[in-house]
């Protein structure tokens, strides 16, 4: 185990709905890695979303980007809610996110869909289909439509008109491309560029940048694929893919879809990189549905936690401690209502969930000190 020089700093925003519930481990996890000596690390929290208009009466107050500043890393839950669907775009709480992560310059939001073999039998696609998965989605994130202007609701001659713009330019294109070719030489070295240059302009310069930057990855495989037939491959033969690099829409819509691969979304982790500090999210929302009932999982929460360790701390060792911990309870049957099927002896609650892993955690620290 390796030990810090400096002591780092996170700020952790657990937002609203699940995000709370499924923050729950994380302080615990946090307390235990500080006082075993194991990483030199503060933390402090702050507001976003829904609560954060709720108290300040802002999604995204200064005092949450002033101490995302200070930090080194940002862990945030789920922001959202039927409650703020009614308001103006600039005071939702989806506003807040797209507004951290442009702030933080994170435009590269890394989506690993990686199967644990324990879970082969949870999916809703046949085991042979997603058996040993291991594909990345390489999302684009502060760009492309979400941020595109013009954007809005105008009237004009009485009728209403709904205006968001696609739009990527060409640097934009290029450095996530090179993310995603960078990753692809630290995995099976195979990246497919999924666009709609069929139809969309910006898909059209999307393709000729992709292959424009290809030129310095001769050892990598590029490949190009329509969306549509993407999302219908995906769930066809997803074993196909390695790299995934799709931009900020399509990306959110496929990996979605990836996360279901891996038998819930309740699984899927983020990075998002490439900026001042590197931002850790579940891909998934505050799902208002199940918010409050203590079956959420909590396992798509705690493994950003071990991407944060892996890509803003460059802990890959705790990283590897805290996926083995979450494999560990998985060996052992544990499971939440979404990831039930094949394998399963006892369905737990959110927060047993989390005090699983917590305990499975100090196991494996111990047994990698003997
Ligand atoms: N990163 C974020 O903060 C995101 C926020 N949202 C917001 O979240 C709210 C709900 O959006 P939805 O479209 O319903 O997406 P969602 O991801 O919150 O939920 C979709 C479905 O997945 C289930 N689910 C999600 N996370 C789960 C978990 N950890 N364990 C078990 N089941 C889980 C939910 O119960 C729901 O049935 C909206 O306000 C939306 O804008 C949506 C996506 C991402
Ligand atoms: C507000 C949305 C862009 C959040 C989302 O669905 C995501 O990032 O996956
Ligand atoms: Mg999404």
């Amino acid at each position: 185990m390796q030990t810090e020089k400096n002591t780092k700093k996170i700020l952790l925003l657990p937002g609203d709905g699940i995000g709370p519930e499924v923050f729950g481990p994380v302080r615990d996890i946090l307390e235990h890695l500080v006082t075993s000596g194991h990483v030199r690390l503060e933390w402090e929290e702050g507001l976003i979303g829904g609560i954060a208009t709720d108290r300040t009466g802002l999604p995204l107050p200064p005092d949450t980007i002033e101490k995302a500043d200070r930090c080194d890393a940002v862990l945030l839950g789920a922001v959202g809610g039927p409650k703020y669907d009614a308001l103006p775009y600039e005071k939702r709480p989806e506003r807040a996110l797209l507004g951290i992560r442009e702030h933080l310059g994170a435009f590269a939001n890394l989506r690993p869909a990686r199967l644990f073999p324990e879970l082969a039998g949870s999916s809703t696609l046949k085991p042979e289909i997603i058996s040993d998965l291991d594909l990345m989605v390489v999302r684009e994130l502060t760009g492309g439509i979400y941020f595109g202007k013009p954007r809005g609701i105008v009237t004009d001659q009485g009728v209403r008109r709904g205006i968001n713009t696609e739009t990527y330019t060409e640097p934009e294109i290029a450095r996530i491309m090179r993310v995603a070719f960078d990753l692809a030489r630290t995995r099976r070295k195979k990246v497919t560029s999924v666009d709609k240059a069929n139809v969309l302009e910006s898909s059209v310069l999307w393709r000729e940048v992709a292959v424009s930057v290809h030129k310095e990855y001769p050892d990598v495989e590029l490949s190009h694929m329509y969306v549509d037939n993407a999302a219908m491959q995906l769930v066809r033969n997803p074993k196909q893919f390695d790299v995934l690099v799709t931009g900020n829409l399509f990306g959110d819509i496929l990996s979605d879809e990836a996360a279901q691969l891996t038998g819930s979304i309740g699984m899927l982790a983020s990075a998002s990189i490439g900026g001042k500090t590197g931002l850790y999210e579940p891909i998934h929302g505050s799902a208002p549905d199940i918010a409050g009932k203590d079956i959420a999982n909590p396992l798509a929460m705690i493994l950003s936690l071990a991407l944060l360790f892996r890509y803003s701390l460059q802990r890959e060792d705790l990283a590897g401690v805290l996926e083995q911990s979450v494999q560990n309870v998985l060996k052992e049957g544990y499971r939440t209502t979404d990831i039930q099927g094949a394998g399963t002896k006892k369905i737990v609650g959110t927060r047993e969930m989390g005090s699983l892993v917590f305990h499975e955690l100090k196991k494996v620290l111990e047994n990698s000190q003997r």
